[in-house]
């Protein structure tokens, strides 16, 4: 018996459903403004702090500094991290003493590459980046009359995987599209993590039929909580991200769901949740990983 307590279960969540345009300097400093206005509103020295958490985890949204398109990404990539973007992050959470999962920005590989990808960053309150994750699916699809979108026409996939323990929380990292692989999820489950964090861009096309959908997926495949954060819905913009930044709680349920306006949401996240999910509903334990590789259908 370890003796926790369910105080020491809890991490406290914030996701930012930021509206971005085309100046990448507004874009940083808006989401920095956000966030202060998040500490000070849910933070440990702020009236709302409950004394059931350690620490406040603020989550920004897929490609947060720069417009979703091919074009924009060579014109906004940056090294990390050493770019502009790294260098203000790393000063905002000093400042602001919180834990940051950064979405995604447009990374450089290096100065002068042309290699780029669509990486995450995460951010300790002390300035030092402690996790990195490269987009590992690309969002390739064309639905046509509807959306055609390549981002291998100038992104290239990262080929490794990510997470990094926060706490009680095991946090396993991927980018909008991978949520459409359950392997990912699989692997971040078998590997211990009770939470899975995907920054997001999904599209008015695919983001009423599969968003929510694939959440509540990953949630009950996993039995873990699992957060999206996308960009504020912006009508006037090229590519319209849907919105609805969530969090889908390890049963299945939605805990929270940020609608399409531009606005942040806050959680407690108790991990002891999770535990008592995958005690009641032992699926992991009930895996026939002995069979599956060998079964054959006949038909
Ligand atoms: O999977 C989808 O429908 C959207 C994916 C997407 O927008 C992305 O990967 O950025």
């Amino acid at each position: 018996m370890l003796g926790y307590s369910s105080v020491m279960r809890h991490l406290r969540v914030a996701l930012l459903q930021l509206k971005v345009g085309k100046s990448k300097q507004e874009n940083v400093s808006r989401a920095i403004d956000k966030l202060r206005g998040i500490v000070s509103d849910h933070g440990p020295k702020s009236p709302s702090w409950t004394g059931k958490n350690k620490n406040l985890l603020c989550i920004l949204p897929e490609c947060f500094n720069s417009p979703y398109g091919v074009k924009y990404f060579n014109e906004y990539a940056e090294t990390i991290p050493d770019g502009f973007t790294c260098n203000e992050l790393s000063k905002a959470v000093k400042e602001l003493g919180i834990y940051l999962i950064a979405g995604s920005i447009p990374e450089r590989e290096t100065a002068g590459s042309s290699t780029l990808y669509n990486t995450c960053t995460v951010w300790a309150p002390d300035g030092t980046i402690i996790g990195k994750y490269r987009k590992m699916h690309l969002f390739d699809i064309d639905i046509p009359g509807q959306i055609r979108f390549q981002e291998s026409e100038t992104l290239s996939p990262g080929n490794a995987l990510t997470a990094i323990q926060i706490d009680e929380a095991k946090i396993g990292l991927g980018i909008c599209y991978d949520m459409r692989f359950e392997e990912l999820a699989r692997i971040y489950r078998n590997d211990g993590c009770n939470f899975l964090v995907y920054p997001g861009a999904f599209n008015m096309t695919t983001g009423p039929l599969h968003w929510t959908l694939l959440q509540q997926g990953r949630a009950t495949d996993t039995q873990s909580y699992v957060a999206t954060v996308s960009p504020a819905r912006d009508e006037s913009s090229e590519y319209v991200a849907y919105g609805h930044s969530s969090i889908i709680d390890p049963w299945g349920a939605i805990m929270v769901d940020a609608d399409a306006e531009e606005t942040y949401v806050v959680k407690d996240l108790d991990f002891g949740v999770c535990e008592k999910v995958r005690a009641q509903i032992p699926i992991s334990k009930q895996r026939r990983e002995d069979i599956y590789k060998t079964l054959k259908v006949t038909f």
